[in-house]
């Protein structure tokens, strides 16, 4: 006979059976609703904090669950800082690996020019943006280094550029310590025109800045050159070199002449590939003359494989300087040009 409750009533609780069954059917109710919301904060909130809080139409869903793939990150935190110059997309084989070989100057000598030129190989692979971990990023670690670099296969260099190095103290030792069998390149140029290309590129940014016969002389009259302003400190090649020698050979350093890269951009990358020591697959059919431009261009790029042409800041019209202060630059810089051309044991004809 079943007990009954001294009361009379039916039991307070209820069998055990059921119990568990709605048990069960609450605990799967809640999961169902914390999955719902996860997914609707995954796809509408994570990938813009502005997204209003509506449903999201389907084409924007996707789009979101699509980045989402693309760059996993924890919602609410910063991203990291994305690896410069690797688009996202689907995995590349290779592995990432440190420079092999590094463009280290010199700015405006046309160092764009060299590195879109020799990513063309096959066995090249390039950093398309300059990382300036040698200088600026150093305490990021090599690790930070390496992860911006794109994948190679053992068969293939890594190569960057970053011009400021040539001129930065430090640079030579840290790459030293990197590695030292890296592979130096310096593009170098006129460095009165270099000096001219410098300021025509700072004016771009800064029209305020003061004129370039205010900036280069201490004392004009008596012909004293500011060798504390950059542009005309970054010409002083031999000044630079030496601190590069104190750490690496000659023969690991490539000299490439930014004016015979413009008039026989193949002669001169045929000399960086032996350099490198890869075939020479960057010959004269990979170039044609852009009138329009005014320099030679590749007939086909490494990213598009279609015809291109450097970009606006190459190229630019130079201001036009007093042709007085040109000749005082010609007379400051030729002593530290022989002296140059006698370190490289090459001839770059400035006079
Ligand atoms: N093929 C081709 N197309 C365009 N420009 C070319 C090319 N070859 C060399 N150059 C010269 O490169 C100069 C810019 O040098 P950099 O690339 O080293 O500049 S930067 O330091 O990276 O800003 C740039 O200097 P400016 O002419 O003074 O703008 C060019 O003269």
């Amino acid at each position: 006979m079943a007990r009954r409750a001294p009361s009379g009533r039916a039991p307070a609780v209820a069998p055990a059976p059921s119990r568990r069954l709605a048990g069960r059917v609450l605990v799967l109710f809640t999961l169902s609703l914390s999955c719902s919301y996860l997914c609707y904060s995954l796809l509408c909130c994570c990938g813009s904090p502005a997204a209003p809080r509506a449903r999201c139409p389907p084409a924007r869903a996707a789009a979101a669950a699509k980045k989402l793939l693309q760059q996993p990150r924890a919602c609410g935190r910063a991203p990291p800082a994305p690896p410069a110059g690797s688009a996202p997309g689907p995995a590349r084989p290779g592995t990432k690996r440190l420079p092999r070989a590094i463009v280290v100057g010199v700015k405006k000598g046309g160092t764009r020019a060299v590195l879109e030129f020799i990513r063309v190989h096959p066995e090249v692979r390039a950093l398309g943006t300059e990382p300036h971990f040698f200088d600026r990023n150093y305490h990021r670690g090599l690790e930070w280094y390496r992860s911006l670099m794109p994948r190679t296969l053992d068969s293939q260099i890594t190569v960057e550029k970053t011009p400021s190095y040539f001129v930065t103290k430090e640079a030579p030792r840290r790459i030293f310590n990197m590695s030292r069998d890296t592979k130096l390149i310096v593009v170098v140029r006129n460095p009165v025109t270099r000096a001219i290309s410098d300021y025509t590129q700072t004016l771009s940014k800064k029209p305020d800045i003061p004129t370039f016969e205010g900036l280069t002389f201490r004392n004009r009259s008596l012909g004293l050159v500011d060798t504390s302003w950059n542009a005309i400190r970054i010409g002083m090649y031999a000044v630079h070199l030496q601190s590069w020698l104190q750490y690496f050979p000659l023969s690991q350093i490539h000299f490439v002449s930014g004016e015979k890269l413009i008039t026989d951009p193949a002669g001169e990358m045929g000399k960086v590939q032996d350099f490198l020591g890869i075939k020479r697959v960057i010959t004269d059919k990979h170039f044609y003359f852009n009138k329009t431009k005014g320099f030679p261009c590749l007939k086909k790029s490494e990213s598009s494989g279609l015809p291109r042409c450097l970009g606006k800041s190459k190229g630019r019209t130079h201001v036009q300087i007093d042709p007085e202060v040109i000749e005082q630059l010609r007379d400051f810089y030729r002593p530290y040009n022989i002296k140059f051309y006698e370190t490289v044991g090459q001839d770059f004809r400035w006079e």
